[in-house]
């Protein structure tokens, strides 16, 4: 559906943003997961046609969306990172004002999406009073109106309390039923229980696209566990990689990424998601 083959993006002569992106993405939740500046706001950016790749190609059911933009246009849907509403209106009155924008003619449509993203009991209430979630979810509605195939969220938890954060993370795997949702963020746990694809950038790089079982299972036997006391802990710091340390008594309890066992006693442990692709980084540091 979704094919980006050798996609470059540069600024000037020296900032390189994405470099050599290849992906194939079909319907389903997508998390994009990279760190600040890793280049998802930019490789979404491409996708949505907001800017131009500087090489490779973007393809939509195998139009190139660079020559032929209006292709992926009128079947995206985009919510920005820095999306914001004109607050002195109503969420109805927005929706209106983006669907003229659109051409949609049908009343009901705004209705229904609304009540999709549980907003219809607010329609009538001023944008400049709606907590940071329902504003994302306004958002939502407005990047539906024109019943898109691809749906682009930039970063869509920022500043969501951890209810809203659920609530739309809910509202984001429904729409993943049968649309193609990408959705960037750093924050694993955004993404791990709703994405069937991981897109993990680094440094301008794609450096894994899988599924969070395959990316899991390639982490096992990499993550231990181990009860050290403190001596012990300062020389497992500076030789392993330490991914949670917690103080208990006179001991610490540590789950640690290392190839092998990395202290006596250390206990092979079922990695979380997180600690999966901090392990997959630092076998990469390693390596290199
Ligand atoms: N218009 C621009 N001009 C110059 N450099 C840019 C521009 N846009 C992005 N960059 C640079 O490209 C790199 C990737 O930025 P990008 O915003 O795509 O990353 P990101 O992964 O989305 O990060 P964040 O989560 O912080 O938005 C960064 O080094 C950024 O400073």
């Amino acid at each position: 559906m979704l094919e980006l083959h050798n996609v470059t993006k540069t600024f000037g002569k020296h900032v390189t943003a994405v470099a050599d992106v290849s992906l194939r993405l079909e319907p389903g939740v997508v998390g994009l997961i990279g760190h600040n500046g890793a280049g998802k706001t930019t490789l979404m950016q491409m996708i949505a046609t907001l800017t131009k790749p500087s090489g490779g190609r973007i393809l939509f059911d195998g139009t190139d969306v660079v020559a032929q933009p209006d292709a992926i246009r009128n079947r995206l849907g985009y919510l920005p990172q820095d999306f914001g509403v004109y607050r002195n209106v109503t969420a109805l009155e927005f929706m209106r004002y983006f669907a003229a924008l659109k051409g949609v003619r049908d009343p009901a449509r705004i209705r229904r999406l609304l009540e999709l993203v549980n907003l219809h009991d607010q329609a009538h209430r001023m944008a400049s009073t709606f907590s940071g979630g329902m504003l994302r979810r306004l958002g939502i509605a407005q990047a539906l109106l024109n019943d898109p195939d691809i749906l682009v969220v930039d970063e869509p938890t920022a500043g969501l309390d951890p209810e809203e954060r659920l609530r739309f993370r809910n509202l984001l795997a429904d729409l993943g039923f049968n649309k193609l949702v990408i959705i960037s963020t750093h924050i694993v746990s955004d993404v791990e229980s709703i994405a069937g694809q991981l897109a993990i950038m680094r440094s301008s790089r794609l450096v894994a696209c899988d599924t969070p079982d395959a990316i899991l299972g390639r982490a096992r036997g990499q993550v231990w566990s181990a009860s050290v006391d403190a001596d012990e802990y300062e020389m497992l710091r500076s030789t392993t990689h330490v991914l949670h340390a917690l103080r208990q008594g006179e001991r610490v309890s540590l789950r640690i990424a290392h190839p092998t066992p990395p202290c006596a006693g250390a206990q092979p442990c079922e990695p979380s998601l997180e600690e999966a692709l901090m392990a997959q980084r630092y076998a990469v540091k390693e390596a290199a």
